[in-house]
């Protein structure tokens, strides 16, 4: 596992949101220089999705030859299509949709209409994981994972105290009990998590700072899913300064 993982800090979430935004760009470029094809998995919630209309924004995002990155989910939420709470949806509006994208390379979950059983669901896209892996695994190589971080400490929909965590034969479990609605949801499992190459955590707010301070203190993944988030290569939690305030000094890489 990576022996790199480092905290930056930024002054609040808009800057937070324009700095993983330009880094991205910056690095998928890299990334798109040397393979063919990338593999970029996105997150839910507020923090990630002004990540994704920062990126839109950003006129640098021309440079980014977007019909070779395919697309995948950490999570979604069980429900219709065109529900609100979908996380694929949020990206869409924030950047899909703006974006020459190949449609053949975003990998949503199934929703409620396409697949009523949500094991059903979570097997299809199991298999969507396998279609696209690399010889020898069951899913592809994750070059940047994106992960949002709830109060709770939990990623992906891997939450404290449920099955979800503690998975490590599945690759993407489904959950029916989330404690933050709705309670249906779908979500990658900590093995597949720690296989990306890069796996950035964007997380904001004073409500974030006890789950990211207790993660990087040594907590457990099962008191605090957090905790179990390392990529491969490299893993980096972007943090505005209210979410950084219980880290460890000694963590806090110097601010860029
Ligand atoms: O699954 C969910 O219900 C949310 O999407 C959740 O996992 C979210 O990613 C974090 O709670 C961070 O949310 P914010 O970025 O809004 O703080």
């Amino acid at each position: 596992m990576t022996t790199d993982r480092r905290v930056l800090v930024h002054s609040d979430k808009d800057s937070l949101a324009g700095a993983v935004a330009a880094r991205f760009i910056t690095k998928i470029i890299d990334i798109l220089d040397e393979n063919d094809v990338a593999h970029v998995v996105l997150s839910g919630g507020s923090v990630n999705t002004a990540v994704l209309a920062a990126i839109r924004d950003s006129p640098a995002q021309n440079n980014v030859d977007w019909s070779r990155i395919h697309f995948w989910w950490g999570d979604e939420r069980f429900v219709e299509a065109d529900s609100p709470d979908r996380n694929d949806l949020q990206a869409r509006d924030a950047l899909l949709d703006h974006i020459p994208v190949d449609k053949e390379k975003i990998h949503a979950f199934a929703s409620t209409d396409e697949i009523a059983d949500i094991d059903e669901a979570a097997a299809a896209y199991a298999a969507a994981l396998v279609d696209a892996a690399y010889e020898g695994s069951l899913y592809p190589r994750f070059d940047i994972m994106f992960l949002g971080v709830g109060p709770d400490g939990h990623i992906a929909s891997l939450f404290p105290g449920l099955s979800g965590i503690a998975e490590r034969t599945a690759t993407v479990v489904a959950v029916r009990n989330s404690p933050k609605p709705p309670p249906l949801r779908l979500s990658l499992t900590l093995p597949v998590i720690q296989s990306a190459d890069r796996i950035w955590l964007v997380l904001a707010g004073a409500d974030k700072a006890s789950a990211l301070g207790l993660a990087l203190a040594g907590a457990s993944e099962e008191e605090v899913p957090v905790a179990g988030a390392e990529g491969r290569k490299r893993t980096v939690f972007f943090v505005d300064r209210e979410a950084a305030a219980e880290v460890p000094a000694s963590l806090i890489a110097p601010s860029y």
